[in-house]
């Protein structure tokens, strides 16, 4: 079975306001992007790694890898303006005819080996494995009225990533779908009719977002 993982990065880091897009910004002496890539080379070699960021950074990446001595075979994917077409353009890096993908953001350096490996084994299984963990906050929906209504935090998931998938359905339902709105992968496989199978998450696995997470992360780093 061909396994392959697609690094998404190709991102400006708005939210996080440094001078640099939030994954190259370092962590535990390296940057954000080659812990997450470190995770999927040390749990198995033989994944393929696709890196996909912004075209105008090609350069920029090779001297951090240099500067790093970060020798990782990965194989790097010019980014688009959405995240949606930053995937699509990973996905179309890959010429096999079977296997499993995994998709997964370069700005969550701390999610688990073992969730990934699950995701690729229940990926085999089903079609697909989205990583979710449960909320911890009570949850309101919000209406347009302004008004907010208690919901029932048990029916509800937070989605991370990595999202894997078998790679002849991904690539389809990213070649036929046409409206670019979705906020992640599982969605737009789920827009073909398909049903998509979730696995457990771990809680560390945050997407690094905003200041305050850069905090956050190097504490889980010291902790690990
Ligand atoms: N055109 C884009 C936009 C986002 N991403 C990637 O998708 C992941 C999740 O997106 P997000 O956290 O929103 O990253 P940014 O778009 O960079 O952040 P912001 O929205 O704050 O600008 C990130 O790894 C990001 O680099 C991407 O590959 N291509
Ligand atoms: C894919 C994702 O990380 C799952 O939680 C999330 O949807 C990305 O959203 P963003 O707005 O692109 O950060």
């Amino acid at each position: 079975m061909n396994k392959s993982a697609i690094i998404v990065a190709g991102g400006k880091g708005t939210r996080m306001g440094s001078p640099i897009p939030k994954q190259y910004l370092e962590i535990g002496g390296k940057p954000v992007l080659m812990h997450t890539l470190e995770v999927f080379y040390q749990l198995d070699a033989q994944i393929r790694l696709i890196l996909v960021i912004p075209e105008v950074d090609m350069d920029f990446w090779i001297e951090l890898c240099d500067k790093f001595d970060f020798e990782i075979p990965h194989q790097l994917v010019a980014g688009g303006p959405s995240r949606f077409q930053s995937v699509k353009n990973g996905l179309n890096a890959i010429a096999d005819t079977q296997g499993v993908v995994a998709i997964h953001d370069g700005v969550r350096p701390f999610v688990s080996p073992s969730v990934i490996a699950e995701s690729f084994r229940m990926a085999s299984q089903y079609g697909s494995a989205i990583a979710v963990v449960p909320l911890k906050d009570s949850i309101r929906k919000l209406t347009d009225e302004g008004k907010s209504f208690y919901q029932e935090r048990q029916y509800f998931r937070l989605v991370q990533t990595p999202q894997t998938f078998d790679l002849v359905r991904i690539k389809k339902a990213f070649d036929v779908t046409e409206l670019h709105h979705f906020t992640d992968d599982a969605t737009v496989f789920e827009h073909q009719g398909w049903q998509v199978h979730l696995i457990a998450g771990n809680a560390e696995n945050i997407k690094i977002t905003s200041p305050e997470d850069m905090d956050y992360a190097q504490f889980l780093l010291l902790k690990s």
